[in-house]
């Protein structure tokens, strides 16, 4: 199978989360700023109020989604339901890493099933909200341990890149090399003295990039400016 980077072909790295409920507002905007990012997010929110849309028409385009529905199941109704993705167009989905090694090899096994080039498989270790404190009350001893361990897990149980939060990056990049695909949200156009809203330590995308990520997720800093395609150029001259 080609190497995950080479079978996603995205022309840059800059993921736009879609995260709206208005059918006309968010196919306006696919349509406008699809064709200039590296992919579209479709997660729960869009996919609830307008996903058949949201799909069908990135499809028509040409424009490569990211199905973000983050799945956390037994393995066998992961199995079944990563063996039904209903549009060529999805070429990434998530699944939890707490799911552990069963359900993230079900997943696994359902994708390389597929007859066609399967998506990436993508874990989320923790998510990019959770402070030290949050992370210690659920068990583990600190973020980076904890990313560490289930991105562990993710990554030898067939995952193909894992979701952290960008303070993350420099040391997984140096824990697990060169090969898993990383993707972080919790992107602000400021760094760490901008609008963070609920996203612990953001980063810029030039930052992020440096550190090694390979998606830089944005959904806000795009989606709720006055002008959004003014914000994905600006955000677009920040990768250089
Ligand atoms: O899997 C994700 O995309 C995700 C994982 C995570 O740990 N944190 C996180 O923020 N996300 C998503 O990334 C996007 C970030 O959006 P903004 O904070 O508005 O830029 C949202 O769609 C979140 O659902």
């Amino acid at each position: 199978m080609r190497e995950i980077r080479e079978r996603l072909g995205l022309k840059n790295p800059l993921c736009l989360a879609l995260d709206l409920t208005d059918r006309g507002q968010g196919l306006a905007l696919l349509r406008d700023l699809g064709p200039l990012v590296g992919m579209v997010k479709c997660g729960p929110v869009p996919y609830l109020s307008w996903g058949e849309s949201f799909l069908s028409t990135a499809e028509e385009l040409g424009i490569p989604v990211f199905l973000d529905l983050k799945w956390h199941d037994i393995p066998n109704t992961i199995f079944e339901t990563l063996s039904r993705l209903p549009s060529p167009a999805i070429r990434m989905v998530t699944i939890h890493a707490q799911g552990g090694q069963a359900m993230i090899a079900a997943a696994r096994r359902a994708l390389d099933a597929s007859e066609s080039e399967p998506p990436a498989l993508i874990a989320v270790t923790l998510l990019t909200h959770l402070t030290e404190v949050e992370v210690k009350e659920m068990g583990y001893p600190s973020r980076e341990e904890g990313v560490a361990r289930l991105g562990s897990v993710a990554l030898s149980s067939g995952a193909d890149g894992l979701v952290m939060s960008p303070g993350e990056l420099a040391r997984a990049r140096t824990r697990w090399g060169g090969t898993p695909y990383f993707v972080t949200p919790g992107i602000r156009p400021q760094g760490p003295i901008g609008a963070r809203d609920d996203q612990f330590n953001a980063r810029s995308p030039r930052e992020a990039l440096n550190e090694g990520s390979d998606l830089l997720v944005v959904g806000r800093p795009i989606i709720a400016a006055r002008d959004p395609r003014e914000a994905t150029y600006s955000l677009l001259a920040d990768l250089g």
